[in-house]
């Protein structure tokens, strides 16, 4: 059985509808219960529900043979797996936001709340600027109001969330999407399953 590494929350619904409608569903993860491994033996697939951060990391260590990851979880942790496709799913950018009418100071060292600390490192090294990074797990919007930082790093989709809290965009860098990935020998090893499903999942892509 191909073990898929599947991310609970949000972005997992969407990706159970491509995947059922790729012909790999499977009705234990219609059932809404709190089992975490969901097997459809007559569609050689077992699911595996993990954090969304955590997907290229069972991956990665071939606890799974594949998976979807959002790009921004691949950007932040660049994990050893091979990308294989884009599902164009999950879209959003990566950006810098700050309080509406946030001037910055380009004498002092800039402070950046962020759940993506190497992502946010490596945008601000190619500006050359001096920065202080605050790792946060959630509800990043929340720092530059309450001055615990100046700007945040974090993704965007609506803008909803900016909005709604008073801040804005400064500069946004990545555009971002779920992507299919596999555990680099699994790809070697079971390489026709694994094509197989890539070219359907391929052909459910809109
Ligand atoms: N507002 C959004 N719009 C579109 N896609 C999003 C949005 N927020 C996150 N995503 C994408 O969906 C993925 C999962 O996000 P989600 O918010 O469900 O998990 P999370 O809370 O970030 O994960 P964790 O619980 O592991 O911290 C992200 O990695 C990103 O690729
Ligand atoms: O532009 P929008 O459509 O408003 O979406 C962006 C929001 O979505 C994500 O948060 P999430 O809901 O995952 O909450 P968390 O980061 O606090 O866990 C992201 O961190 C933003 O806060």
């Amino acid at each position: 059985m191909l073990n898929i590494a599947l991310p609970k929350g949000r972005l997992g619904d969407q990706v159970y509808g491509m995947l059922r409608d790729a012909g790999y569903d499977c009705p234990a993860y219609e059932d809404k219960n709190r089992l975490l491994v969901l097997e459809s033996p007559e569609k050689g697939v077992r699911y595996l529900l993990v954090k969304p951060s955590d997907v290229a990391i069972y991956v990665e260590h071939h606890a799974a043979d594949v998976g979807i990851v959002g790009k921004d979880i691949l950007l932040e942790s660049c994990p050893d797996v091979y990308e294989l496709l884009d599902l164009n799913i999950g879209k959003c950018r990566m950006a810098v936001a700050a309080p509406k009418g946030y001037v910055e100071d380009t004498d002092r060292t800039l402070r950046i709340a962020t759940k993506y600390v190497n992502i946010a490192k490596q945008f601000y090294s190619e500006k050359n600027r001096d920065i202080e990074i605050i790792k946060l797990n959630g509800s990043i919007e929340l720092a530059p109001i309450l001055g615990l930082s100046d700007v945040i790093v974090d993704i965007v989709e609506t803008g909803g969330t900016l909005k709604a809290n008073n801040l804005e965009v400064i500069e946004e860098f990545k555009t971002i999407s779920a992507r299919f990935i596999a555990n680099k020998s699994s790809f070697k090893f079971q390489n026709e399953i694994i094509s197989d499903m890539m070219q359907k999942l391929g052909e459910a892509v809109k």
